[in-house]
């Protein structure tokens, strides 16, 4: 008799900036015979991250309406049932969680979640580890989290530590996750051989971490400290004063800043200018040329602890061109 295939799911996850993104660029990039449905979850009212990912073939579909993991789950489940109902038959699925989520509830609707569970099965949980700043980010409860659940950790990054910073970091990631396999790399550079089709899922481990796994549904209270603020402008702005601002800010804020990025409207610039960073370490690019016919407008993205909105927004005025 033979067995209903199911579809295999990358669940990938991983603190604000720690390379996520970087990583799903590259897999995309190496698996274009494939059909992979890619399922973006972000912190955040914004979809600056699809100016982010390279343009395939592949299918991106955002959630914007909340974080994966508390409220969207719904909308989680609704993306997978139509997924499998279109005609064009998908090989696999992945689903880029936000760096704010805890990754239990993603993977127990694969487990609890009957009709879902017939038609996909987890094939990794790659959980992305920042090498440079995981000390920081422990201090927030979902790094841990994120950690623990997977059962294959990409310790991203590695240009940014030293040999003996690895030791320490190696010994610590074994205490948190004995299980999972470690994969060590520089701007997710990878082959992807050792992450895709795996089948490194073990919900054996995971009952070890959390024997409640399957009968309780998780409900994850965010750190009330990390907020998210999303600034728009239509009228352009000054990169002069664009820079001005973010060195202030980087300087004096780069602690507490775990992650920005926007896309900006600069005065007399035909393309848009794209820029991300983490903390103290930031880059801006060249994006994509404004089309004719569409509004060209600013957005911006701060997460972090401790933001104040009202000098941020301060901020963002005084960069008007
Ligand atoms: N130095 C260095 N920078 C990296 C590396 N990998 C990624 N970056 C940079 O780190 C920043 C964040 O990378 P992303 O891939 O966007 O991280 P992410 O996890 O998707 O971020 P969020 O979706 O915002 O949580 C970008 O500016 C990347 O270029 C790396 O190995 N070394």
């Amino acid at each position: 008799m033979s067995q209903k295939q199911t579809i295999p799911v990358t669940i990938l996850t991983g603190f604000l900036g720690a390379g996520k993104t970087t990583l799903l660029n590259n897999l995309l990039k190496g698996m274009s015979e494939q059909k992979v449905a890619v399922i973006i979850n972000e912190f955040g009212d914004t979809s600056i991250d699809s100016h982010l990912v390279v343009s395939t073939r592949e299918e991106i579909i955002e959630i914007n309406s909340g974080c994966i993991c508390c409220n969207v789950r719904g909308d989680l489940i609704n993306i997978l049932s139509i997924l499998i109902a279109q005609e064009e038959k998908i090989d696999r699925v992945i689903i880029e969680t936000t760096g704010m989520a805890n990754p239990a509830p993603v993977i127990q609707t694969f487990l609890m979640d009957e009709k879902t569970g017939k038609s996909f099965e987890i094939d990794s949980v790659i959980t992305m580890v920042d090498a440079k700043h995981i000390w920081q980010h422990l201090k927030e409860e979902e790094p841990g989290k994120q950690i623990a659940f997977a059962d294959i950790l990409l310790i991203n990054k590695m240009d940014l530590i030293t040999a003996n910073e690895k030791i320490k970091l190696e010994q610590q990631l074994v205490n948190m996750n004995p299980h999972a396999k470690r994969v060590y790399t520089t701007y997710a550079n990878v082959n992807i051989q050792d992450l895709i089709g795996k089948k490194s899922f073990d919900l054996g481990n995971l009952l070890k971490i959390d024997p409640k796994l399957l009968v309780e549904t998780h409900h994850h209270h965010h750190n009330d400290q990390v907020t998210s603020f999303v600034f728009r402008e239509g009228r352009p702005l000054d990169l002069e004063k664009v820079n001005r601002w973010f060195a202030y800010l980087v300087h004096f804020k780069g602690e507490n800043l775990y992650r920005y990025k926007g896309v900006l409207h600069i005065n007399h610039l035909e393309k848009r200018v794209v820029f991300q960073g983490v903390h103290m370490l930031f880059a801006g690019t060249e994006g994509t040329e404004w089309a004719d016919n569409e509004p060209r407008q600013s957005e911006i993205v701060f997460i972090g602890k401790h933001l104040d909105y009202q000098e941020l927004a301060k901020g963002f005025q005084y960069c008007l061109a």
